[in-house]
């Protein structure tokens, strides 16, 4: 059988560059994590797209979206590569036992998630309106940021070390330890999803946030939305307060989510997972809650 007769779809597809080259056979896309992963980064993809369509690159853009887009699915025919090299182009023809599979045709899942994330792309840039200074509501981006800082770990990790340093009641010291918790089990799984998706910020993010870790120059998801959903479950929970403070921290929530969107630190898809992410963090921190019952050891610790 001639290699013409192969039932290869014609490229780009949504895993890339499972089309046919200009000379060789069809060559096969290696992914290098899994489906879900390499999916939900194809953000990147459509984002460099979107960028180029704006025609608002800032310097160096440019190259940082075409090798994106390069790297994630173009035509090798059309886009000269590593992988197209002359080099291995004219790599002798294996055996036809020997000849790599079709890549596979794109599923519907695959086609309506990229349809999906080009759309949170292009809104998510749209809501963007304090990505900078001179943006459309630049003048609103001191108040944002600031509501940035409240959302923030480390204010968050202080206040608590300091509330349970001051704390007399065993009680609020429990709840205190137990919100500690809270916080350090949010900083390390939004860390390691962070780690795992890698999926980089909008393009329009300007890079100037208080206090970061090396993960946060990734955007999925949202640690501010995770600590926020969290946060106001765990308070709306622990504390007695009144009908109007109870609205108040739900509305905290809820605006620090949506300014990272108008800061043009995040996609809106970062934001609604971590919302659901930092929702269900709080589930965990029930399950394993602390208490001199089952950690003696440390409420020995703190009540000394
Ligand atoms: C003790 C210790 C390791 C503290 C780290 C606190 C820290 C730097 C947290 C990072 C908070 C942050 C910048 C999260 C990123 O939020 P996004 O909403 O931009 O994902």
């Amino acid at each position: 059988m001639e290699p013409s007769s192969n039932p290869t779809p014609p490229c780009p597809t949504p895993w890339g560059r499972t089309g046919r080259s200009r000379r060789g056979p069809p060559i096969p896309h290696r992914r290098s994590g899994p489906l879900l992963v390499s999916m939900v980064t194809g953000g990147g993809r459509a984002e460099s797209r979107e960028a180029g369509r704006s025609g608002s690159r800032r310097p160096g853009e440019g190259r940082r979206a075409g090798a994106e887009e390069n790297r994630a699915g173009r035509c090798p025919a059309a886009m000269p590569s590593p992988r197209s090299s002359p080099s291995r182009r004219a790599a002798p023809i294996p055996s036809p036992s020997r000849r790599a599979a079709p890549g596979p045709s794109p599923s519907c899942a695959a086609v309506a998630l990229r349809s999906l994330l080009a759309a949170d792309l292009r809104f998510s840039r749209q809501l963007g309106v304090c990505a900078g200074e001179r943006s459309a509501w630049g003048s609103a981006r001191p108040l944002l940021r600031l509501l940035e800082v409240s959302g923030h770990g480390v204010p968050w990790l202080a206040g608590t070390l300091y509330g349970l340093g001051r704390s007399e009641s065993p009680a609020g010291r429990e709840v205190l330890l137990n919100l500690l918790f809270a916080l350090v089990l949010d900083l390390v799984l939004v860390a390691v999803v962070k780690g795992l998706v890698r999926r980089r910020r909008p393009t329009h993010n300007k890079m100037d946030m208080f206090v970061t870790i090396s993960v946060d120059k990734y955007s999925f998801p949202s640690g501010h939305a995770t600590r926020a959903a969290m946060v106001c479950r765990f308070v709306l929970h622990h504390l007695v307060l009144a009908i109007p403070l109870r609205v108040l921290v739900v509305l905290w929530a809820i605006i620090v989510g949506i300014s990272r969107v108008m800061l043009g630190r995040h996609n809106v898809t970062d934001v609604a997972f971590g919302f659901i992410m930092g929702y269900m963090q709080y589930n965990v921190v029930k399950y394993f809650w602390l208490s001199p019952l089952s950690a003696p050891a440390l409420f020995a610790v703190w009540n000394q």
